[in-house]
């Protein structure tokens, strides 16, 4: 069921791991189903050393006939049936807890990045965004199903088996008292150090993810150029450093279970010992000592595991360290706004807006323009002069660090990204596509569109011909980013696309790139047809397209030269 909590705001917990068991609070039904597995679990060990030791008591002893202990055996048999039972009870509610919590933060986190968009992710690189939403929400299922359900055994279970102990023989009783704070100190301890090593694995696994993906996008350019054999080298350093990193932490993590198993191994021979010694002096009978003895692995076995799941407990941690600063990264001032939606075209005008990216580069200074509501306004401009900056701010896509852009006289600042995007539509100079059909990715910004429309659209953007030429028509099936299709004939369907959606206002940066001078002039004339009902920002080197425009502005080093104004 989706989660239909919003996505997280208010302010960040401290502690990341904290946050985390917060989240686990939300599936309590199914932690009181581990808590109780956990109570049964450590009563029918009891029961089972218990029935054992009487078992060996009655043969050994009382030299009882073998047939006489057949009702103990069914029943120890019984007891093993049970806890198994118990056992996978336990597994299938922390694996529910799991999915439900994965579940939930993963609707939330993708919730987040729609309501952040670009502009609020600026300084965020794609390829560990994506490693978070996915690995790393995966990584939290460990800390769920392994961690807290040991953590709870581990606090629960000793203490119920202390308690018979102490009462039959309360000198190995004593002996499991004072050994049992050593495996968890040393968890700790030898934890401490594996938590940096953990941060560094997921910095390493992120920056082999990031690489990797440039890798396969670029694999043409990289052939081409030859550079195949110098990148495969750079993978293979980065690979070693994450093996080096992984090979850190699987150290740490075999060194601590060692030092458990030291501690619990000495804890259980140190019993034995008093044991073996009080059997001999005839102060304690067989089923006594057996009882004890049987308990005293039983004893550590849960505080083992708890150090064993400590891996899971910091990778968890490490994730939340990821996740909960971005589910809790407050949306830009003003973000929440809406704009009314509107059928009409809207009047942008931009008051001495400036913008350079990462706050020193290149970008737009002190624009101030007026797109006036239906009208053509194209953007001309060398190389590098700011147009599509320009394109980006009012596409909201990065926001001005000074001076306002209004629509029908309301800031853009106040206005949460999605009220804003539903009233444009947007050609950009590299149009995404998807491994789908051309249909679909047609249909990407307007679902509801009907063949009359698609039909029109096509028409409109002299993408019809193309398409009927293809045996599948619009079912064809596109590859990664369009492949399959020109560069003239993706451009020519990212503005069917664009002209499809029913917006009142259109950015289209480039759109007669590719296009030979016939197709450029049909769509110069499908955009005049456009205007009217939309604002129309055009750039463009072309002089021809820039002749369908009613006002071309000229842009040089991110100003707008009043002189070259047509
Ligand atoms: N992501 C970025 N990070 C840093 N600088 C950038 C970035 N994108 C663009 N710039 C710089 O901002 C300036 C304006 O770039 P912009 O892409 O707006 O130019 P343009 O006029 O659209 O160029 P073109 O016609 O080649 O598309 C350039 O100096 C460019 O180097």
């Amino acid at each position: 069921m989706p989660d239909e909590r919003p996505a997280t705001s208010g302010t960040a917990p401290a502690d990341a791991e904290q946050w985390l068991r917060g989240e686990a609070r939300s599936v309590h039904r199914h932690l009181r189903w581990i808590v109780g597995c956990a109570a049964v679990t450590g009563l029918l060990t009891i029961a089972q050393a218990l029935l054992l030791a009487t078992a060996c008591q009655r043969l050994i002893m009382e030299k009882s006939a073998p047939a006489a202990i057949i009702p103990l055996a069914v029943l120890l048999l019984v007891l093993a049936a049970g806890r198994g039972m118990v056992a996978i009870v336990l597994e299938q509610r922390s694996a529910a807890a799991a999915a439900r919590i994965k579940q939930s933060i993963r609707n939330r986190l993708y919730r987040k990045l729609q309501s952040l968009g670009p502009a609020g992710l600026v300084g965020h690189e794609s390829a560990p965004l994506a490693e978070t939403v996915t690995t790393g929400v995966d990584e939290l299922e460990p800390y769920i199903t392994r961690f807290l359900p040991q953590a709870v055994l581990a606090a629960l279970l000793p203490c119920l088996f202390l308690l018979v102990v102490l009462p039959a023989e309360w000198r190995a009783g004593l002996v499991l008292l004072f050994s049992a704070p050593f495996i968890p100190l040393f968890m700790v301890l030898i934890g401490r150090g594996s938590e940096r090593l953990h941060r560094r694995l997921w910095e390493r696994l992120s920056r082999m993810a990031g690489h990797l993906l440039d890798l396969v996008q670029g694999l043409p350019d990289l052939l081409i150029f030859g550079a195949v054999k110098h990148q495969a080298a750079a993978v293979a350093r980065i690979s070693a450093d994450y093996r080096i990193a992984t090979m850190a932490v699987l150290r740490v993590a075999f060194l601590s279970a060692l030092a458990l198993e030291f501690f619990a191994t000495v804890g259980t021979a140190v019993v034995a010992v008093i044991i073996g010694f009080r059997l001999l002096w005839g102060v304690l009978s067989l089923q006594e000592g057996l009882f004890v003895l049987l308990l005293a692995p039983e004893f550590y076995l849960p505080l083992r595991s708890l150090g064993l799941s400590y891996h899971a407990r910091l990778q968890g941690a490490a994730a939340a360290e990821r996740i909960a600063p971005l589910l809790y990264r407050p949306l830009p001032a003003g973000f929440e706004g809406t704009l009314p939606a509107a059928t009409t075209p809207p009047a942008v005008t931009f008051e001495n807006v400036s913008f350079r990216y990462g706050g020193s580069r290149g970008g737009v200074r002190e624009i101030t323009l007026i797109l006036p509501a239906g009208g053509i306004t194209a953007l001309a401009g060398e190389s590098g002069a700011g147009k599509t900056t320009l394109a980006r701010l009012l596409a909201g896509l990065v926001r001005p660090e000074a001076g306002r852009i209004l629509i029908d006289g309301r800031d853009l600042n106040e206005c949460a990204p999605a009220s804003w995007h539903a009233r444009l539509a947007w050609v950009p100079q590299a149009p995404y596509f998807t491994a789908a059909t051309i249909r679909e990715n047609l249909l990407l910004g307007s679902p509801d569109a009907d063949e009359a429309e698609i039909a029109a659209a096509l028409e409109a953007a002299s993408a019809a011909s193309f398409i009927a030429r293809l045996p599948q028509g619009l079912d064809t099936r596109l590859g990664d980013r369009g492949a399959g299709l020109s560069g003239g004939e993706l451009k020519r369907l990212a503005l069917a696309r664009a002209c499809l959606r029913r917006a009142v206002l259109l950015i289209l940066d480039e759109p007669t790139a590719g296009l030979d001078a016939d197709n450029e002039r049909l769509v110069c004339q499908a955009l005049q047809r456009l205007a009217g009902k939309r604002t129309v920002l055009l750039i463009s080197h072309r002089e021809a397209t820039l002749a369908c425009a009613d006002r071309v502005v000229e842009l040089v080093d991110g100003r707008i030269d009043r002189g070259g104004e047509r």
